[in-house]
């Protein structure tokens, strides 16, 4: 499902992606960063009284999320800038439907424990799109089941599949979370309303997405809650309410990354307002990245700007704690001036498609040289003629439509299909390129 563009686009249709007419000279503002709108959303529904959430980000992901809550009986006013969340005690029963999102078919199941606490021992379904269907859940499925609930998922470990809750839960949990970070995330959310608190122990060789697990932890020490790390794979959440009665949510800097990407390709400058001076955003990791591609990235204020001239050079970087981030580097690898290799990576073949075998399948439809390893992408550089005009798929990933798009500024003629599957998190994206453009508005 993907919503109606702002550019009257609809699905299965073809976005002709533009061309900068010359540098750029942009201030782009990025809507609010999707993995804190939906932790603050899910610790929201966990909290004593209403919770006020300001700069929350609207799309599909937040609107899946909303959607769940209220399946579990949580009230959601989302009709203002300013969210309204009144939690309630969570029932059973019901279907929720994840759609493709990882935070929500995470996050979502592991607060059905709670409806069994308060006696409502009634199953809820889960089921998303065909995509999410083969996204990794086996080992959070695992979890839950050793915390007491009944999980019917036919031995797939996938979507779809029944939760029963159970009456009480363990205070100890193991969770192999090298598929994602989402299981140990959505393992902390709900540990500290559960009545002993929750220890819980990543039992895998591998562990993703670290400053995803630290946002998870930062979000709730700041909602009072005592988080304790023993060592680096454990964590300790000691029971308690959660002190929650307003929040703000950073932009999403993940989302930033394909503009900032565009001053080096484009040249010019791209100014991102709102840049937090602080945060545990994979985000954070574009200004060191693009300065060692060739970009010149300066925060003045809360104003980060990012200074290009056309020059992309290859880099090896180990994006395992910001695999998020990897189509658009990868995007800059395609272009750059020299060979690349982006290590750490092989669980992205669990993201909103295959990304690896995506993202060296669309390089090779330009034309370029992309190798998919298990665990890396491997890069040639730019060819010597340039990049030859496609039609890019997007697989239903709104990070390969962004990435396309990005590709797209080198490429006279290129088309990007299903450009409208950005609405995961960013619905307005085609607008906003345009704009940053000059070519609209
Ligand atoms: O917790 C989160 O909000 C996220 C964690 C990461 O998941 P993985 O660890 O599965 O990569 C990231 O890629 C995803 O986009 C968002
Ligand atoms: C991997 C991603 O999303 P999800 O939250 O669905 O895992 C992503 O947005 O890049």
């Amino acid at each position: 499902m993907n919503a109606a563009l702002p550019t009257g686009l609809g699905p299965g249709e073809v976005w002709d992606a533009p061309l900068p007419g010359g540098p750029l000279d942009a201030t782009v503002e990025v809507p609010g960063s999707k993995s804190l709108t939906n932790r603050f959303l899910v610790l929201a529904a966990l909290a004593d009284g209403p919770v006020r959430i300001r700069g929350a980000l609207r799309s599909r992901d937040s609107a899946l999320m909303i959607g769940a809550l209220r399946t579990l009986g949580i009230g959601v006013d989302d009709a203002g800038d300013e969210w309204v969340v009144t939690p309630g005690p969570l029932d059973g029963g019901g279907h929720v439907d994840c759609g493709l999102a990882g935070t929500v078919m995470r996050f979502v199941p592991p607060l059905v424990l709670l409806a069994g606490a308060r006696g409502d021992a009634r199953a809820v379904t889960f089921d998303g799109d065909e995509g999410a269907r083969v996204r990794p859940m086996g080992a959070l499925l695992d979890a839950l089941r050793a915390l007491g609930a009944t999980i019917d998922d036919d031995g797939r470990g996938t979507l779809p599949f029944t939760m029963t809750p159970p009456a009480r839960t363990p205070a100890e949990v193991e969770v192999d979370a090298s598929g994602s970070s989402q299981f140990v995330t959505a393992l902390l959310l709900v540990a500290p309303r559960l009545e002993a608190g929750l220890t819980i122990r990543h039992v895998g060789e591998t562990l993703p997405s670290l400053p995803h697990i630290d946002m998870t932890c930062e979000t709730l020490r700041d909602a009072g809650v005592r988080v304790d790390q023993p060592d680096e794979r454990t964590w300790v959440v000691h029971p308690g309410a959660l002190a929650l009665s307003q929040v703000r949510v950073e932009p999403d800097l993940s989302n930033a990354g394909p503009f900032m990407a565009a001053a080096l390709v484009a040249g010019g400058s791209v100014r991102i307002p709102g840049w937090p001076a602080r945060t545990t955003q994979p985000g954070a990791y574009y200004p060191e990245l693009l300065a060692r591609m060739g970009g010149t990235c300066t925060l003045d204020g809360d104003v980060m700007t990012v200074t290009g001239d056309g020059t992309i050079h290859g880099i090896e970087a180990d994006l395992s704690p910001a695999g998020e981030i990897t189509p658009t580097i990868a995007a800059l690898c395609a272009l750059a001036d020299s060979a690349s290799q982006l290590t750490g990576i092989g669980h992205l073949r669990g993201h909103e498609t295959d990304r690896l075998a995506a993202i060296a399948t669309e390089v090779e439809r330009v034309g370029g040289q992309c190798h998919a390893g298990d665990d890396s992408l491997k890069f040639a550089g730019l060819p010597p003629a340039g990049l030859s005009p496609a039609v890019m798929e997007t697989y239903h990933d709104h990070r390969m439509a962004t990435f396309a798009a990005i590709i797209g500024l080198t490429v006279p003629g290129l088309q990007v299909l299903n450009v409208g599957t950005v609405a995961k998190t960013m619905p307005d994206f085609p607008l906003m390129w345009a704009r940053m453009l000059g070519r609209e508005g």
